[in-house]
Order: C-alpha cells, then structure tokens, then sequence
C-alpha cells in the first residue's frame, strides 16, 4: 500500500481496547504511515490504549479526554496542538446511552437518558469539530461512525437511533460550516461488530445472524473494513467528498423487508 498519509497527524477519539473499531482504524491508518494521537476516557483506559499502542511503527501521542466535559475537550486539544501543532484528520468512534434504554419501548426514553445519549454519541461531535478546526490550518478529514439505526427503525436500537440521526445531521450541518477551509467532515455506517458496544445487547447474535442471511454479502463486516474505508476518507482519495455517509455494511443496508 503506497504511504497515503506519510507525515499526517491524525487524531483517534474512542479507543477503548482491541475490540474498538477505533483501533481497527488506528491500526490501517499506521500502516498508511500516519502519527497518531489517541484520546481515551479516563485514567483507567490509559493502561489499555497504551499497551496497544505499543505495537504500533510509530510513538503515538496518549491524551485523557471525556467529551462531556467541555474543558477535558478544550485541554486535549490545547495539549495537542502544543505537541504536534497541525492535525489532518480526526476519528470520533464515541456513543454512549444507558443500557436499559437499548431494549423495549422507545417510548419509555427517560429524559436524563435521551439527554445522555445525545450528548456523548451526537454533541460531542460539534465541541470535537470547534476545537479542533483552529489546528486543521492545512485541511483536515473529520470521520465519525454512525448506524443505520439511525435511519430506519431498528429493534431496541431505541434513544441511539435518535442520537445517530442528531449525528447525521451535524454531520452535514459541519460539513457546510468547515467546508470553505477545505475541512471535510464525513461517516462512516458500520454494520454491526462485536465490540465492546455489543456487551450487553440483548439478542445481538441474532442481529449478528440477520446480516450473515440477508445482506448482498451474505456476511457481516469487521473493524479493519472499517479501518480502511476511514483511511479512504482520511486521504486525498476522498477530497472530494463531504456531509456524505458511507455505508460499510455488506449491502445489507439496501435491502427491503
Ligand atoms: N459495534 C457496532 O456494531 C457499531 C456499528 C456501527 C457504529 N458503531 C459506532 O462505532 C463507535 C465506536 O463504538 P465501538 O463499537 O468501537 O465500541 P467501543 O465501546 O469499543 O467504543 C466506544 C468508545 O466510546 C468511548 N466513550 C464513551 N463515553 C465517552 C465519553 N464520555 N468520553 C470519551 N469517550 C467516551 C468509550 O470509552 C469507548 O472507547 C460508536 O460511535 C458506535 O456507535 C458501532
Ligand atoms: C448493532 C447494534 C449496536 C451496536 N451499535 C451500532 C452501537 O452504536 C452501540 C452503541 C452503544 C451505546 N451505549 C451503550 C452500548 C452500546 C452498550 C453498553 C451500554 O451500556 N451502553 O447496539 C445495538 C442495540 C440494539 C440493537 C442493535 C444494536
């Protein structure tokens, strides 16, 4: 593979082990020849995202930052910008709702948990964008992940699906702010990988399952396709793509009931 990004500094946001699709990304754009610069959730996933680091070509750059809390976002990116100075992407692969909330009715959605979800899964996106477009001074490619859940109704995908739709939206409404300094701002819809956001999900093998019997593929995706579709969208292949939502699903996306 030719070095796509040789030289570039881009930013990973949601790594959270091995599992993460955040690493999937991590791990093809360092073979693209990217310097990476990771944020994690707190101290205690330090140790996590610092042992995977190890293995990558390259020193990587490890910064706390919980997307809830505006001065965490204000003081990564200062930290950021006073090591590496200039990025050229950014992967946001964070959401977060309460797990009782992704099962049963939506129509039980407590306020405090529709509130929670759209603040860690779709708002987070827009403080991540606004801090980082002052060091994005060459261009840059934002890629956060989404769902089709967020689209069409998919059982118990519940206050996430509303969360991925606010995503989606701000996705295009960023697009449109960040275009004119030629920042492209992007998503990627992944079909449904076991990670850690899996946990816990009631009947997720049978979700698992429906893809591998009904998607054109006639298989389900993993994080590396993910990865390189994120190193598409990091690169000059994509320059002229934005506000856009790539399907990385199998196909399974086009098909009716
Ligand atoms: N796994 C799937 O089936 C699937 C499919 C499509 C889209 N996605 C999306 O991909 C993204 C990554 O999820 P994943 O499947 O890799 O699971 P994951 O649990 O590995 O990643 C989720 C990450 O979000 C981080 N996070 C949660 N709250 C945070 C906060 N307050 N501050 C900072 N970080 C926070 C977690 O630390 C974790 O690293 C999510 O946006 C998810 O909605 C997942
Ligand atoms: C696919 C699929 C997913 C994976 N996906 C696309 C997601 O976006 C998962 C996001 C997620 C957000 N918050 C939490 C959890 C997962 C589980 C643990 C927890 O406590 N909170 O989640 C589903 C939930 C219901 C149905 C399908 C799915």
């Amino acid at each position: 593979m030719v070095n796509l990004l040789e030289g570039k500094n881009i930013v990973i946001m949601g790594v959270a082990n091995h599992r993460s699709i955040a690493w999937g990304i991590a791990q093809s754009l360092s073979k693209a020849g990217a310097n990476l610069i990771f944020t994690y959730q707190g101290e205690r996933l330090r140790d996590n995202v610092a042992k995977l680091t190890e293995e990558l070509e390259r020193e990587s750059l490890l910064i706390n930052c919980d997307v809830t809390k505006d001065e965490e976002v204000e003081a990564a990116f200062a930290e950021i910008k006073e090591k590496v100075g200039v990025i050229h992407g950014l992967a946001h692969c964070i959401a977060f709702a309460k797990t009782e909330e992704l099962e049963g009715e939506f129509v039980n959605t407590s306020r405090d948990g529709y509130a929670l979800a759209q603040d860690i899964s779709a708002y987070s996106l827009v403080a991540v964008a606004r801090a980082a477009r002052p060091l994005m001074t060459e261009g840059a490619s934002i890629v956060t992940m989404t769902y089709l859940g967020g689209e069409r109704v998919v059982p118990n995908y519940n206050v996430m699906g509303v969360a991925k739709a606010a995503l989606d939206a701000s996705v295009r409404y960023l697009a449109s702010d960040l275009g004119k300094e030629n920042i492209r701002v992007n998503a990627i819809s992944a079909g449904p990988i076991r990670t850690l956001a899996a946990k816990g999900i009631r009947n997720f093998n049978s979700v698992l399952k429906e893809i591998e019997e009904r998607a054109p593929l006639r298989r389900t995706i993993d994080q590396s396709e993910v990865g390189d579709t994120a190193l598409f969208l990091m690169s000059h292949l994509s320059r002229g793509i934005t506000g856009e939502i790539i399907h990385v699903d199998a196909g399974y996306s086009i098909m009716g009931k």
